[in-house]
């Protein structure tokens, strides 16, 4: 694990951009990309730059159960507010969060991932250490599958939405097992609401109960954090 430690969402965004150009030169094709608010500062530096994406393929982390692709509240209207539809991809691949069979969907998923090893995964960190909706207790050999969300998600998910009583209680999630195939990774965090996290994905003992700490096991994983986010770690 590298960890690089920035000012702010911004810088951090800015270190993303430019770990995320070396990696275009080293002929990355299949980005497996996140939602939420971290990784927004990266998508700006992307759509500000002149950077053509047109040759590559994404795939998307998640997706909330019962919303579709045209739900302000999606991970599918996200990703083409803040990225797609100013930098055209080859193809992009969301979880539908209203496939009517979601055991088979989950399976067609890891299906698709196969068929595109991730070459550079982005990920932000769940305030109670989850990675993609993969919650504490998950086991790490796990693909794709449906998720009950955590009541502590749930509540942290709440902001996007109108009321908490209408945040989805499920969804959709690549698993621990399909995330760590990803020949590289970068894990963003910002802010001291993720200041546990950050210090138990790094410095804590490797366990499900805190998921992201399995990344410690892998050395090509490099780690952006605010200095609020990065204010409870040992140095
Ligand atoms: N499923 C997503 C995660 O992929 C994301 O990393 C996390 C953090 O969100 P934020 O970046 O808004 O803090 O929230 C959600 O639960």
């Amino acid at each position: 694990m590298k960890i690089i430690k920035v000012k702010d969402p911004q810088e951090g965004g800015k270190v993303a951009f430019e770990l995320f150009k070396e990696a275009l030169l080293k002929g990355t094709k299949v980005l497996g990309l996140a939602t939420g608010s971290t990784p927004v500062s990266f998508y700006n530096e992307v759509t500000r730059s002149n950077l053509d994406l047109s040759d590559l393929t994404s795939i998307n982390l998640d997706e909330y159960v019962g919303l579709d692709g045209t739900s302000d509240q999606s991970y599918r209207y996200f990703m083409q507010k803040h990225l797609f539809d100013k930098k055209p991809f080859k193809e992009t691949y969301v979880p539908n969060g209203k496939a009517t069979n979601l055991n088979e969907f989950v399976k067609e998923y890891d299906k698709i991932i196969d068929e595109h090893p991730i070459d550079w995964q982005v990920l932000g960190l769940g305030q109670n250490g989850h990675i993609g909706f993969n919650e504490p207790g998950t086991p790490t050999t796990i693909t794709t599958h449906v998720v009950n969300l955590a009541e502590s998600t749930i509540k942290a998910n709440a902001r996007m939405f109108e009321n908490e009583s209408d945040v989805p209680r499920q969804a959709i999630s690549m698993g621990i097992a399909s995330i760590m195939k990803s020949k590289q990774l970068v894990v963003m965090a910002w802010g001291v609401e993720k200041a546990d996290a950050v210090k138990g994905m790094i410095e804590g003992p490797v366990t499900i109960e805190l998921p992201a700490s399995i990344l410690q096991t892998r050395d090509n994983v490099t780690v952006i954090v605010d200095e609020a986010a990065a204010s409870k770690l040992s140095k």
